[in-house]
């Protein structure tokens, strides 16, 4: 992103859970945010430019030895930083004030009294509830410091120095369990901060085709389109920058959903007025997943394939410098991409790509959220039917069928996916449902059809509501609509005697199966 076009807060991570979640709830103020590890020098915090720093939280003890700690620097650059629970504590140390360990730890939901004469607690109600994750506390606040609220086993929740801007709170604002969060946000980003909120998605959608067109010059580009709505969103990006020298390339993997193939290629000609070019490849992907049953082996496999085959398609087009790739935020995040968080699956368009690529990458969106990339996709005026397609991944269903993937068990998982899809439009449930699949967890149980004995495959179904991806809640799907998906599942796709319903969230499950 260009530092000099928005104004940035900076959230440094301490190895929490869930930074992106500070990042979005600033987004949603309309303020551009950015994550950054905690080792990053202050050299490289001041080039950006950051109007404020969030601290986030964070799984070590600051009195601990060697725990994660960011440049003291930050407290002397004259901006306000906010700590949160970790970053709040570390603040507290640094600064000379005293944490220690709490005799019992505070977890969920905890009444909390507010100080609301304050600019950061001002228009909330005083007594209020805040969700609390933490065993160490702050006993002693820093010289300067005031307490500003108050839990029964807490006596310094939230602290400030108003003189330095200096805040630190022990509670968590960024999760929807503190229901005043997403106000205590506002009012240190608009009253504190002074900030103007001029992150839009039409002024990032016009400085992302601006920053294209210089990076590009007259050399030419290939865009990676799978039909989805990050690399059609990408694409379009790409197109209103550099116009004829883009071409996009989709390939058929021999791994996609039941006639997904030809719908994408119908669906791009009629509503984009862009080059394509489909590559069947469906024999080269599956001859290499051939006898691999590990997730991530596979990811990997099929990420380089890809760039195997866009590469041989740049060399037939000539003089191509650049793929561009619809990589957005949780893709990167979940590759461990960040520099703190765990690698919890390779992405095959991040983790997954060969370190000797040759081209180029060009990842419009990848500081993007889901929902902001929809966002974006309206502003442009992507038809809506695509914008809002479920989302479906680049390995696809090679990650859904667990173990080795065959030929036969593609057959089985895509037509149980087709009754599935077909019965959730059927009941209206495609708009309000965010993601839904069926699975093979390669598990073979005993049943009895027509008085036969049956030992054969179990299928999963996966139903997931979500706004990003990060998280999710299972979806209550209500039974009559289950109960003929798994009727017609069994009794049309040979090979399966038993349908089960993923009933977990994310966490602690992911909404994948591998
Ligand atoms: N079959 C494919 N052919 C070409 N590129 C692909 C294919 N599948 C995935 N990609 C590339 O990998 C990127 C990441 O895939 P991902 O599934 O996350 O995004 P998407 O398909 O664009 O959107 P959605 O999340 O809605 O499915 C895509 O944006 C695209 O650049
Ligand atoms: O393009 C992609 N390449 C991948 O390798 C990949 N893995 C997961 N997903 C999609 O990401 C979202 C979160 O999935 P998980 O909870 O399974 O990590 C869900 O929407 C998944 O479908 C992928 N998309
Ligand atoms: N959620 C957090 O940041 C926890 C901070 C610290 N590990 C504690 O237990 O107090
Ligand atoms: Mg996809």
């Amino acid at each position: 992103m260009d530092n000099l076009q928005h104004e940035v807060v900076l959230v440094v991570d301490f190895g929490a859970q869930y930074s992106q979640l500070i990042a979005r709830r600033v987004r949603e103020c309309g303020v551009y945010c950015e994550i950054i590890p905690y080792n990053y020098t202050l050299d490289k915090i001041k080039a950006k430019n950051p109007k404020a720093i969030i601290l986030s939280g964070g799984p070590n003890s600051v009195y601990a030895e060697n725990t994660p700690s960011v440049d003291e620097g930050i407290f002397e650059m004259g901006i306000p930083v906010l700590g949160i629970c970790y970053g709040d504590q570390f603040m507290t140390k640094a600064l000379g004030g005293v944490v220690a360990h709490a005799g019992s730890g505070e977890y969920g939901k905890t009444a909390v009294v507010l100080d609301n004469e304050t600019r950061l607690f001002s228009g909330l109600e005083k007594n209020n509830v805040c969700w609390m994750s933490h065993q160490d506390y702050a006993e002693k606040a820093p010289e300067g410091f005031s307490v500003i609220a108050t839990t029964e086993e807490c006596p310094i929740a939230a602290m400030q120095n108003e003189e330095k801007k200096l805040y630190g709170v022990q509670f968590h604002p960024e999760v929807m369990h503190t229901p005043f969060g997403k106000q205590m946000f506002s009012n240190f980003l608009f009253n504190i901060c002074n900030l103007s909120g001029d992150w839009t998605m039409s002024s990032f959608a016009q400085n992302k085709i601006r920053e294209i067109r210089e990076k590009v010059g007259d050399k030419n580009v290939l865009c990676a389109m799978s039909g989805g709505v990050d690399s059609s969103v990408a694409a379009v990006l790409v197109h209103k920058a550099v116009g004829k020298q883009l071409t996009c390339v989709f390939v058929d993997h021999g791994l996609l959903r039941k006639d997904e193939g030809d719908q994408v290629e119908q669906v791009f000609k009629r509503d984009f007025d862009m080059n394509l070019i489909r590559v069947n490849a469906q024999d080269r992907f599956l001859s290499k997943l051939k006898g691999v049953s590990d997730p991530e082996k596979k990811r990997k496999i099929i990420g380089e394939e890809f760039i195997r085959v866009f590469e041989e398609e740049s060399k037939k087009i000539g003089h191509v410098d650049f793929l561009v790739q619809g990589t957005i935020y949780p893709d990167v995040v979940e590759s461990g991409g960040t520099g703190t968080s765990a690698t919890i699956k390779s992405h095959h368009n991040v983790g997954g790509l060969p370190k000797d690529m040759k081209l180029g990458l060009i990842e419009p969106l990848r500081e993007l959220f889901k929902d902001e990339v929809r966002a974006v996709g309206e502003e442009l005026g992507i038809p809506s039917e695509l914008v809002w397609r479920q989302p479906f991944p680049g390995p696809g269903l090679a990650i859904r069928v667990l173990g080795e993937v065959t030929e036969e068990k593609l057959h089985i998982v895509r037509e149980a996916d087709a009754i599935f899809r077909e019965e959730i439009a059927k009941a209206g449930l495609d708009r309000s449902i965010w993601q839904y699949f069926a699975c093979l967890p390669n598990i073979r149980s005993v049943g009895v059809m027509g008085d036969f004995r049956t030992y054969s495959n179990t299928i999963a179904l996966r139903a997931v509501n979500s706004t990003d991806g990060m998280t999710s809640d299972w979806s209550h799907i209500p039974y009559h609509v289950l109960d003929i998906v798994s009727r017609r599942i069994v009794n049309e796709v040979p090979g399966v005697n038993r349908v089960v319903y993923d009933i977990t969230s994310k966490p602690p499950a992911t909404i994948e199966w591998e």
